[in-house]
């Protein structure tokens, strides 16, 4: 993909569904009696995995183009699939999965694309053995593909180590079938997509500050689930937004859910101009219109219980950094090294291709921002954040970038390119 450079984006827009909640409808969807139907649901490869792996076992779902039918079959109602499920590239899929598919009353493999494969497994899998399920892997599970030998699984009083929604969620879904309360005490806020839904379907999850408690359930009965706009999207936009002189940008239906909203926090530090209007709640998720002016940015640290509320908007946090005044540090953000590519070896070195003052360290990055970037050959490893990101930064940089490898927009938000045109 080629960008070129340009003076402001303006107007007003949606962006695609939040991916987190898209894949949570599917799953209690599946397990839930009754129909689950699902309007905003992301069509992107990542969620269209999730459909497929629920398909395989033996859940009809319809997918046309304004919703997801999930027909549930019941917390025991899943068979067993014929082949090895395969989850592509999302590590989200395989994590929540494997907490689901430890309780049932059947064996199963699961696996995934190159970059799964290389993702680390041990943190779901040491936790739900603790529960009880039978689960063997590469490594002795460190990796997938995984063997799981669906069992009867106890609850457990679990300390996480990283502050993981994947991890909380695979230890909550297995708990709805485990005998006993299950408790999972958060070292920092991670996103509660998985415990608003639960309890949207019937389940019964507490929260009081970091401390989760789950009883198993009866049944799940499906409901309608209106998906907003993800944020983690958004977030491209808003940095567009912020980062371009006469810039006005109306987001309109974002989720706001104050477990993700650290970019809003940390832009309002930077000096940007963002205003949340509309504010309601839709499904138990808090959604607003998010709109935003072009600022001009100061640099500022950012760490500690704010990482996991913007974890996945760190590479275009990055780009933003770049072209704000002075310095910023990102640390606290080792878990950047494990998702879909190491986002601090590969944002710096292709933010560095394009001209950026920009230095890895051992758990983030230090930017110096200010300067003028200017347009190179980046790549975007696979890495859907990563292109997209480059994307922006590439926006106010001097002459085009190319972008190799940016199909890969495709797992979280297929329309990314053309909405940026039409901007
Ligand atoms: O639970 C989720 O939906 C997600 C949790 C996060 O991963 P971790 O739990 O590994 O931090 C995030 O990076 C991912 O994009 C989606
Ligand atoms: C890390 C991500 O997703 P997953 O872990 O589901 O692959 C992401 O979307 O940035």
């Amino acid at each position: 993909m080629i960008v070129n450079p340009k003076d402001k984006i303006n107007g007003e827009i949606t962006v695609s569904g939040d991916k987190s909640i898209s894949h949570r409808a599917v799953m209690l969807g599946s397990i839930a009696e009754g129909i689950t139907e699902v309007t905003g649901f992301l069509m992107g490869a990542d969620c269209l995995s999730t459909i497929e792996c629920f398909r395989q076992l033996g859940i009809p779902i319809e997918v046309n183009e304004e919703k997801v039918i999930v027909h549930g079959k019941g917390l025991l109602g899943l068979s067993q699939p014929s082949n090895m499920l395969d989850v592509g590239n999302s590590g989200t899929t395989i994590r929540l999965m494997t907490g689901i598919l430890s309780a049932q009353s059947f064996s199963s493999d699961i696996t995934g694309d190159a970059s799964i494969q290389k993702r680390p497994m041990l943190r779901v899998v040491a936790p739900l053995r603790e529960m009880g399920a039978k689960i063997d892997g590469k490594e002795g599970g460190k990796y997938c593909p995984l063997h799981i030998e669906g069992q009867g699984l106890k609850g457990i009083h679990y300390q996480l180590p990283v502050a993981s929604a994947q991890v909380k969620s695979a230890i909550l879904l297995a708990s709805l079938y485990a005998e006993g309360e299950t408790t999972v005490i958060e070292p920092a806020p991670s996103r509660n997509h998985t415990e608003i839904m639960v309890n949207y379907f019937g389940g019964n999850i507490l929260q009081k500050d970091n401390v989760i408690k789950s009883s198993p359930v009866k049944k799940l009965t499906g409901q309608y689930i209106k998906v907003p706009g993800d944020i983690s999207s958004a977030a491209y936009f808003i940095v567009a937004a912020l980062i371009l002189p006469h810039s006005e940008l109306l987001i309109k239906n974002v989720g706001v859910n104050p477990t993700r909203d650290g970019i809003i926090t940390v832009f309002k530090q930077m000096g940007g101009n963002i205003e949340l209007i509309n504010q309601r709640t839709q499904c138990g998720e808090p959604v607003a219109d998010i709109l935003v002016r072009s600022s001009s940015l100061h640099g500022i640290e950012i760490g500690g219980s704010l990482i996991p509320k913007l974890i996945d908007e760190i590479p275009v946090i990055a780009a933003a950094a770049c072209y704000a005044r002075g310095t910023t540090i990102i640390k606290d953000a080792q878990e950047l090294k494990v998702k879909e590519s190491n986002r601090i070896q590969t944002m710096v070195s292709e933010l560095k291709k394009m001209g950026a003052s920009i230095r890895e360290t051992d758990d983030g990055m230090i930017i110096e921002g200010g300067s003028a970037l200017r347009g190179a050959q980046v790549e975007s490893y696979h890495d859907h954040r990563v292109a997209m990101s480059l994307a922006i930064a590439a926006l106010k940089a001097e002459k085009e970038t190319t972008i190799n490898n940016s199909d890969c927009v495709s797992i979280s938000f297929p329309n990314f390119f053309s909405y940026l045109e039409k901007l």
